[in-house]
């Protein structure tokens, strides 16, 4: 059965200020990076054969670094991004007008093609996330990928495998660095598909490594 790791990037520098990323990038803080590496020391030894990370710079640096604990190479799928959050992107989250707060509902409440001005829908989001997930089944028989990707994309990914909305990505709480994982069910007995193994996981960070929501 295949099995793929999912795990958010580490904290970047606009997480810690509460700004929009989207598809802008901020750099890792030392934090984020911690949490990386803690994320490696927790996979090195599930003989993860393929790190695939979304093309974004935070996703790679964290690739990178648990890449290197697992001995393998990272490879990029811009599928794996963000969802676009147009003109939105690098906004502080506590800066918004009353029309860009209505905007970002849009895509929160699950608005039928609702997006942020020159942004993507969480249709599209689902879509792109489902297709980089579903590439995962033409590797080699036996590999074990571990994808980094985004807090939204991933959420939006893990509900819908579950048969929920993708705006029902709110109600998950992937943090930084959190692991999840889903497998690839070919039971005829069980229902074949996805199966959501878990979600979110953070046992691996220790208190350093945790956001100020954690504690
Ligand atoms: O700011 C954003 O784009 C999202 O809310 C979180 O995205 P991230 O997982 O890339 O930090």
């Amino acid at each position: 059965m295949l099995q793929v790791y999912l795990v958010r990037h580490g904290e970047t520098q606009w997480n810690a200020e509460r700004r929009i990323q989207g598809q802008s990038d901020s750099p890792l803080t030392a934090k984020g990076e911690l949490q990386a590496v803690q994320v490696g020391e927790r996979v090195r030894t599930y003989g993860i054969t393929h790190v695939i990370a979304s093309d974004l710079g935070r996703t790679q640096r964290t690739a990178e670094i648990i890449a290197d604990a697992c001995g393998c190479g990272v490879t990029l799928d811009a599928r794996l991004r963000e969802l676009d959050m147009g003109i939105l992107e690098q906004r502080h989250l506590d800066s918004l007008s009353a029309q860009e707060e209505e905007w970002r509902r849009l895509v929160v409440n699950g608005t039928p093609n609702g997006r942020i001005p020159e942004g993507e829908s969480m249709q599209e989001l689902s879509e792109r996330m489902h297709a980089g997930l579903a590439a995962c089944l033409n590797l080699p028989a036996g590999s074990r990928p571990l994808l980094v990707s985004h807090g939204i994309a991933l959420g939006c990914l893990v509900s819908t495998i579950l048969g929920l909305p993708a705006h029902a990505e709110r109600r998950l709480r992937l943090r930084n660095c959190s692991i999840s994982r889903v497998d690839y069910q070919e039971s005829l007995w069980l229902a074949p598909g996805w199966v959501v193994e878990t979600a979110g996981d953070i046992s691996h960070l220790d208190t350093p490594a945790l956001d100020e929501l954690q504690r």
